[in-house]
């Protein structure tokens, strides 16, 4: 083992594009950081800070230029099924059911129809979506079809579940119906979470820690532990220790000699105005 203490780590990622002008972008600069098991670790950044690139190496989705990641101390590299995965766009087979959905991962890394058929029925019951397995996609709801793609995410028995925006693409009101139903499902089984969001409260209700990355190019900017209680439920967004926690993650991600020059462009168009009404 590389490190008992962590489940999923990583060790000094570098990732460089090529860009059409032949120049090199170098997007992650030496990223490091380690996963306990059952955490819930969310990152966060300013746009473009390379968090999806980040959770993509993870998933062996994209190679790194140099740096590793280690899962249960072994590296990592290309896909597999111990590293489940589920993307912000709706990413379910529309021509399959939901069961067939969900059977099909299970059947790729060799389950037989019979197996993966009921082991399909009961993550979907999990999800809560067992009624819904002969409905096809386009006959659900957005957060429906993502409750079906962690189903299909968690069914081959992940080590850990990486989630890029999952419900980035969902209307507030789901998207926190999601989140809480991300918890409980979280609770229940033995699963680590890495999550990729750039919501601060998304970030500081779901996880145990925050990975907080600067931009230009990407690196760790703070880890955050979160100290707001379990279990969590709406009146924790007014908890003190939700609202500092928020505040400080926030100037992390957005430092006050970032927001100056913006606050003080206010400031000049503000006594331009005035002066004007006073004309
Ligand atoms: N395949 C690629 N080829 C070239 N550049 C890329 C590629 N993928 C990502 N990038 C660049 O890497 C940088 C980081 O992108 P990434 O999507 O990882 O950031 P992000 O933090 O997830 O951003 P956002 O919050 O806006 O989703 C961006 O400048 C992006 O243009």
């Amino acid at each position: 083992m590389e490190n008992s203490e962590f489940i999923l780590e990583a060790k000094n990622i570098v990732k460089e594009f090529d860009e059409s002008d032949g120049s090199i972008h170098r997007v992650l600069d030496g990223v490091s950081f380690g996963v306990k098991h059952r955490e819930f670790l969310s990152i966060i950044g300013p746009s473009g800070c390379g968090k999806s690139t980040l959770i993509r190496i993870a998933a062996g989705l994209e190679t790194a230029t140099s740096g590793k990641f280690f899962l249960d101390g072994k590296m990592v590299s290309g896909t597999g099924a111990e590293r489940g995965m589920v993307f912000q766009k709706y990413t379910l087979f529309p021509w399959l059911s939901v069961k067939q959905n969900v059977m099909f991962g299970l059947e790729s890394i060799g389950y037989g129809k019979d197996e993966a058929e009921e082991s399909a029925y009961q993550w979907l019951q999990i999800v809560g979506l067992d009624k819904y397995a002969s409905y096809y996609p386009k006959q659900l709801s957005g957060g429906m079809q993502q409750r079906v793609a962690i189903a299909r995410a968690l069914a081959p028995q992940p080590r850990v579940l990486l989630m890029d925006e999952p419900f980035g693409a969902l209307d507030a009101q789901t998207r926190s119906q999601m989140q809480k139903y991300l918890l409980e499902v979280w609770k229940n089984i033995d699963i680590t979470i890495l999550f990729v969001t750039h919501d601060l409260d998304e970030a500081v209700f779901l996880s145990d820690r925050i990975l907080t990355l600067q931009a230009n190019p990407g690196k760790v900017k703070e880890m955050v532990t979160v100290n707001v209680p379990r279990p969590r439920t709406e009146e924790s967004l007014f908890l003190p220790e939700f609202v500092t926690l928020r505040k400080h993650v926030e100037d992390l991600i957005h430092p006050v000699s970032e927001t100056k020059p913006q606050e003080e462009k206010f400031n000049i168009i503000n006594m331009v105005g005035k002066k004007n009404a006073a004309k």
